[in-house]
């Protein structure tokens, strides 16, 4: 478990977060959500060794997050951040491959993992591409790519369906730049994966697809836990609407009565 223990971060005089506690269990899909500014992205920056805060402590099974070797960190858990500045010239292959950097793996097991990796995120035979030449999306879908690769390459074979326990995926906003079909597949490709056994750690913008695909949501506002439970909890009360300050209708998802808001006009 990623356990997150009264984490507190303080830069510029301000709580970035505060007393936050929070876990992230194997085989869930935890969504965290929150207007701009409260602390998503840091506390994403916290759970990946990249940030150190001023309270607190952050537990990967039970060992201390610093006390974790970098070469064991990659090999558990994957990051996937919001902006990824690749300043040299890359095919697609080279940037998945920067994911299989903790293992050693044959060439012809590398080749094949990332084939499989690429048809799984939508972007089969883009190999040979230039990253630089994709649309944003497309961009997003190789990231996504080479976090599975980083995660995934000690069972090339593999592997979707073996357990994936003890394993993490961070991810901020996987989805901002994809379109319908690819934010569904992406979803259901999380889902997939939390269902086997990984912990999965997600920021989402869209408060609609977090309740219909979270196990549990994680609601930030400034910097403070504000709710962490069940989707469904969230049909009662006006948690949303009062975090975002935003007019809204609450529905019910037609399929599983899940809650969903729309705009009021
Ligand atoms: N080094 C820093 N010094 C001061 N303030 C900072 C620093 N780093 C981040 N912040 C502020 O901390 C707050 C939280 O930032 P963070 O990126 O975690 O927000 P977020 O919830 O991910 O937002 P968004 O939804 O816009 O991506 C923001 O107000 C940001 O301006």
């Amino acid at each position: 478990m990623l356990n997150i223990s009264q984490l507190t971060l303080i830069r510029s005089g301000k709580n970035l977060l505060e007393n936050v506690s929070l876990s992230i269990q194997p085989g869930q899909l935890t969504i965290i959500l929150g207007p701009n500014g409260a602390g998503k992205s840091t506390l994403l920056k916290c759970c990946s060794g990249a940030l150190q805060a001023d309270a607190g402590h952050i537990t990967l099974d039970k060992k201390l997050l610093s006390n974790w070797s970098l070469a064991d960190l990659a090999k558990k858990r994957a990051v996937l951040t919001q902006q990824i500045h690749l300043p040299f010239a890359l095919t697609v292959k080279e940037v998945v491959s920067l994911g299989l950097a903790p293992w050693a793996l044959s060439d012809q097991q590398a080749t094949k993992l990332i084939h499989d990796t690429l048809v799984e995120v939508g972007m089969p035979d883009t190999e040979t591409r230039q990253y630089a030449s994709l649309s944003g999306g497309e961009q997003q879908r190789i990231q996504l790519a080479r976090v599975l690769v980083q995660l995934f390459a000690d069972k090339p074979s593999r592997t979707r369906k073996q357990s994936q326990e003890g394993k993490y995926l961070l991810l901020d906003e996987p989805i901002s730049a994809l379109d319908l079909h690819q934010q569904q597949r992406v979803l259901r490709l999380l889902k997939n994966l939390a269902q086997k056994g990984l912990g999965i750690f997600c920021i989402l913008h869209d408060i609609n697809l977090a309740a219909l695909y979270g196990d549990k949501l994680v609601l930030l506002e400034k910097g403070k836990v504000i709710f962490n439970s069940e989707p469904k909890r969230l049909a009662q009360g006006n948690t949303i609407e009062a975090a975002y300050q935003a007019d809204l209708i609450r529905l019910s998802h037609p399929d599983n009565q899940l809650p969903q808001w729309q705009f009021r006009q």
